[in-house]
C-alpha cells in the first residue's frame, strides 16, 4: 500500500447507543491540547487490540484496518438529561474484592460529576429485580457509601440463579431507571446483555452497563478483571507458609488449592508471586497421575533430590481424573459446572502412591477457599475499581448501552458485552505467562 492511501475501514467493536447524544456535558473539560486541562475524549479515539508491529504490518499489507476499540472517558455531548436521570446498581455472582469500591465510585461519579440525584441499590443480584422476592431497594447516596470501600463483600448482597428477563425489565421501567450498572462475571454480563436486548425490543431508553468482576480473571479480551490481583495477593503469604510446612518435615509435601473454576490465573499468579512453588496445576493443562512421565513420578524425583515440594492447584484442574459421566455433572443455580475436589484427590493419591513405594512422606493440605475472595481490595485493585467505575459513568451518560468497561493494553476502553462473553479467557499454554510459571517452578512442560 502506498503512503497517503486510506485504509479500508476494518472491523471495530461497535457499541450500541440509545440515540444521538445532544446535551452538553456538565463537565468543564477542554477541547484543545496544551492548556493543562484534561480533554474530552473524541468519538474517533480508538485503541488497538494487538499492539505488535508484525500484526500491524500484516493489516497494512492486507489493506485492512486493525481491530480497535473505543477509548473510554468523558464525551463532550451526553444523551441523558442529568436533571431527570435515575440509576440502579446490581451485583451478581460470587464475591470478589473491590465490589464495594466500584459501588462507591459509581455513586460518587454519578452524583458529583453529572448531578444524578437518585441511585437505587438492587439487593441480592438479579433476584432484586424480581419483586416476587420482596428484597426492595436501598437508596445509594454519597453519605451512605462513603466508607464501604474499607470492607470486602458487597453491601448490596449477591445471588446466582436465573431470573425472568421480562420481569426484570418491567421492574426497571416501572421504577423509572435510566441506567443499570451490573457488576459481575461472565454470567452477569450475559444476563445484562439479555436485559439490554429486551429493552431494545421494547424500544425504551435504558442503558445497560457491565463492569467485569471475577477473581478468576476469565473475561475475554480485557487485561484483567478487578479483584483478581487482591485474590492472588491474599494467597501469596499462604503459599509462603505452606512452604514452611513442606520444609519442616523430611519429604514434606504441601498442597494449596486455590479458586479458579475454568481458568488457572489465580494459581499461576500466586505461584509466581511467591516463587517457592514447585508445581502449578491448572484447568488449561492436561496431566496424568500415573505413568513414567506422570505427575506422581515427577514428584518422586523432586523429593529424591530436595526432600520437600510445594504444589499449587487450581480447583478446576485435573477434572479428567474423576472419570465422571456427563449426566452425573452437577451444576450450581446459574448452571456453572461443579468440579470434583482435585485438592483432596491429589492428597489421597499422593499418600497412596508413596505408601506403595515404601517412602515416608508428610502431606499438609491447605484450602484457603473463600478467604481469597472475601477480603477488601488491595491498593492496586482499589485504583483499578475507581477507574472502571468512573469510566463506566462517563460511557453510560452518553447513551451507550450493552457495553463493558475494561482495560486493554493498559488503557480504559468500551467493548460490546457480547465481545467479552463469547469466549472464556484462559491461560495460553504457549504464551509467555505460562512459560514464566514453568521457569519459576522448574516443572516439566508435560506430565503425562
Ligand atoms: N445467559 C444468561 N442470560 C441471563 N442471565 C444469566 C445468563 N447467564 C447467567 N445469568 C445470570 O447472571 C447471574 C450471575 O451469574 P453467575 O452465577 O454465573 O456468576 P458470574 O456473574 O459469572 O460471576 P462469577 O465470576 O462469580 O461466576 C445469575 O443470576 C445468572 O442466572
Ligand atoms: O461457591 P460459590 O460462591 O458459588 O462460588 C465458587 C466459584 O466462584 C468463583 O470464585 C468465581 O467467582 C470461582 O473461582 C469458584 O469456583
Ligand atoms: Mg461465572
Amino acid at each position: 500500500m502506498k503512503s497517503g492511501e486510506k485504509l479500508d475501514v476494518g472491523e471495530i467493536y461497535g457499541i450500541n447507543v440509545l440515540g444521538k447524544a445532544t446535551y452538553d456535558s456538565p463537565l468543564r473539560l477542554s477541547k484543545k491540547r496544551g492548556d493543562d486541562i484534561f480533554n474530552f475524549v473524541k468519538e474517533d479515539d480508538k485503541i488497538l487490540q494487538d499492539i505488535s508491529l508484525r500484526e500491524f504490518k500484516k493489516c497494512l499489507a492486507d489493506n485492512k484496518e486493525p481491530f480497535a476499540m473505543e477509548r473510554a472517558g468523558p464525551r463532550e455531548k451526553i444523551y441523558f438529561n442529568v436533571k431527570k436521570t435515575k440509576a440502579a446498581i446490581v451485583t451478581c455472582g460470587g464475591l470478589c474484592p473491590g465490589i464495594n469500591n466500584v459501588i462507591r465510585s459509581l455513586v460518587m461519579g454519578l452524583t458529583y460529576f453529572y448531578g444524578v440525584k437518585e441511585i437505587l441499590g438492587v439487593r441480592y443480584g438479579f433476584e432484586g429485580l424480581n419483586p416476587a422476592y420482596g428484597h426492595g431497594f436501598v437508596d445509594l447516596t454519597p453519605a451512605f457509601v462513603k466508607d464501604i470501600h474499607q470492607f470486602g463483600g458487597t453491601i448490596l448482597g449477591s445471588s446466582r440463579g436465573g431470573q425472568d428477563v421480562g420481569v426484570m425489565v418491567d421492574t426497571l421501567y416501572e421504577n423509572g431507571v435510566d441506567l443499570l450498572f451490573t457488576i459481575g462475571g461472565d454470567g452477569t454480563l450475559k444476563g445484562a446483555d439479555a436485559i439490554g436486548e429486551e429493552i431494545k425490543k421494547r424500544g425504551v431508553d435504558i442503558s445497560v452497563i457491565g463492569i467485569p468482576k471475577t477473581i478468576d480473571n476469565d473475561v475475554n479480551l480485557i487485561d484483567k478483571t478487578f479483584g483478581f490481583e487482591t485474590a492472588y495477593h491474599v494467597a501469596n503469604p499462604i503459599i509462603r507458609d505452606a512452604h514452611n510446612e513442606a520444609t519442616g518435615a523430611y519429604n514434606g509435601i504441601a498442597i494449596v488449592k486455590l479458586m479458579g473454576r475454568d481458568s488457572g490465573f489465580i494459581a499461576a499468579s500466586a505461584a509466581i508471586s511467591m516463587s517457592v512453588v514447585n508445581f502449578v496445576l491448572v484447568p488449561e493443562m492436561h496431566f496424568e497421575l500415573e505413568g513414567e512421565n506422570g505427575f506422581l513420578e515427577v514428584l518422586k524425583k523432586r523429593l529424591d533430590t530436595k526432600h520437600h515440594a510445594v504444589i499449587v492447584v487450581a480447583e478446576g484442574a485435573g477434572q479428567n481424573l474423576f472419570k465422571k459421566d456427563k449426566k452425573e455433572q452437577e451444576t450450581d443455580a446459574s448452571g456453572n459446572i461443579k468440579h470434583g475436589d482435585i485438592g483432596l484427590l491429589l492428597k489421597t493419591e499422593i499418600a497412596e502412591y508413596f505408601k506403595k513405594n515404601d517412602r515416608q512422606v508428610t502431606i499438609k493440605y491447605i484450602d484457603p477457599s473463600y478467604i481469597i475472595r472475601s477480603a477488601p481490595a488491595n491498593p492496586g485493585d482499589s485504583i483499578f475499581c475507581n477507574g472502571l467505575a468512573y469510566h463506566a459513568v462517563h460511557g453510560a451518560m452518553t447513551g451507550r448501552t450493552r457495553f463493558v468497561v475494561g482495560r486493554v493494553n493498559n488503557r480504559y476502553v468500551y467493548l460490546p458485552i457480547s465481545a467479552v462473553t463469547n469466549k472464556r479467557k484462559k491461560i495460553n499454554m504457549e504464551g509467555g505467562f505460562w512459560y514464566t510459571v514453568l521457569e519459576s517452578t522448574g516443572q516439566p512442560f508435560e506430565m503425562r
